[in-house]
């Protein structure tokens, strides 16, 4: 059967035929309940993407970010890849379990169920509430407060950098950077607020912002965020823990942005030595290539507004093919997410959407081949879990499919209230 894969061109599907793919499901013949799998769909591994993963409520979105880590870390280019999940509900610690639900599922696609060696990183200031909690997690992280800029710093404060607590906060930081370029702590900027002649109730707004900050429990001495870049690792960045601070998704997305910054410098860093590399006949990769996965990307991609993952996340969309970055990027609503981010996924999967202005902005990403109104396409679909459409820039071609189960444990199923 011709193989099917997505995101390759074909110079590389010549020469490197399936190596550094995965398996994401298979296509989909014929129309709703007609429709029947016939042969595997394909994904590229090897180079770097941006991909968009779109579906309503219960779909499976987040089922099916773990089936494309899952493929990333089994692949014969595994090694060579780092996988990042930022992880906003706390559900994929149950990676490290094996589906066994799914055992007889997974044995039509010739898989097992299988246990995946995960690493889960909390907050550092957050131990005793995952404790109190009974909450899984291998390690801490935390980030360094000298890394971030008077705006990002005035986003996550929800402070608007030209009032005057935010000129407050711009002084305070331009001087500490100054002084200490990235060396200085929280207390160094709440000391700050009294070096300058404001308006005591000036002084006063910014010095609670900035304690409230410090019970968000990420910032410390140094920075750890370099430690989720290594070969062959699958990390989770538990962030769920600030699900029910009024400023959760502005203190996710300051951990995001720091963290997308940090791994496109290294990757910049590193493509620059494997290209020396390269022209001495060398080929070794420095550092893996990096596939961070964002679940609720519209939360730190906006359509409208910036966070501070905004301008991060963005230049990993514009430039990270060069140094090797791979994003995707899931949402319940493709139209919320920043455009510039819609318009450069190069590989989308997207299950059921039933919100116009959804169907819309899907169909404006590749709608120059598209041979029917994505309606169409999506009307087609069975009304079965896992089914989507794939949509490939690569090869402009749009592909019904229905994903592959898991093959460790999902944690994020919907509950019922049935008692058997
Ligand atoms: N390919 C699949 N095969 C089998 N079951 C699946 C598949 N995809 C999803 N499911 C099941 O469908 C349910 C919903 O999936 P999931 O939690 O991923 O939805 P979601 O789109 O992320 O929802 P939300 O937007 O509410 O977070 C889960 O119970 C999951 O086990």
């Amino acid at each position: 059967m011709p193989k099917i894969t997505v995101g390759r061109d074909e110079e590389d599907k010549q020469k490197y035929g399936l190596e550094g793919t995965g398996k994401i499901g298979k296509h989909l013949v014929g129309e709703n309940e007609e429709a029947h799998t016939a042969n595997t769909v394909y994904f590229d591994i090897a180079r770097p993407h941006v991909m968009g993963v779109f579906g309503k409520r219960g779909t499976g979105k987040s089922y099916s970010l773990g089936t494309i880590a899952e493929e990333i870390q089994t692949s014969s280019v595994a090694q060579n890849c780092s996988t990042v999940i930022i992880d906003s509900m706390g559900i994929y610690w149950s990676m490290k379990h094996p589906n066994d639900r799914a055992a007889s599922m997974l044995e039509g696609w010739d898989e097992k169920p299988e246990a995946f060696d995960v690493n889960v990183y909390i907050p550092e200031g957050k131990v005793q509430s995952f404790e109190q909690n009974e909450m899984p997690y291998d390690d801490t992280f935390t980030v360094n407060p000298g890394e971030l800029t008077a705006s990002e710093w005035a986003m996550a404060l929800n402070i608007d950098i030209n009032s005057e607590t935010g000129i407050l906060l711009d002084r305070i930081i331009s001087e500490l950077s100054d002084r200490s370029g990235v060396d200085y702590n929280l207390d160094h900027i709440i000391k700050g607020t009294h070096k300058f002649e404001f308006d005591e109730h000036i002084k006063k707004n910014l010095e609670n912002r900035l304690r409230n900050a410090k019970d968000w429990g990420i910032f410390g001495e140094e920075s750890s965020l370099g430690k989720f870049t290594e070969r062959g690792e699958l990390s989770v960045i538990d962030v769920s823990v600030f699900g029910e601070m009024s400023s959760g998704w502005s203190i996710r997305s300051l951990v995001v942005g720091l963290l997308a910054k940090r791994i496109l410098r290294q990757r910049m860093e590193a493509r620059r030595v494997e290209e020396l590399e390269e022209m001495e006949g060398i080929s070794e990769n420095e550092m893996p290539i990096v596939w961070m996965m964002i679940d609720e990307a519209h939360q730190f991609l906006p359509a409208k507004g910036e966070t501070p993952a905004t301008h991060p996340l963005l230049r990993w969309v514009k430039i990270g093919r060069e140094p090797g970055v791979s994003l995707v990027l899931a949402t319940q609503q493709p139209a919320k997410l920043h455009p510039n981010a819609l318009s450069q996924c190069d590989i989308v999967l997207s299950h059921r959407l039933t919100a116009k202005q959804d169907i819309d902005a899907l169909g404006e990403i590749m709608q120059t081949y598209m041979r029917h109104d994505i309606q169409h396409y999506i009307d087609a679909l069975p009304d079965r879990t896992g089914t989507g459409l794939i949509l490939d820039d690569n090869s402009e071609r749009i592909f019904p499919i229905q994903m592959r189960p898991r093959k460790s444990w999902h944690a994020g199923g919907t509950p019922d209230a049935f008692t058997d």
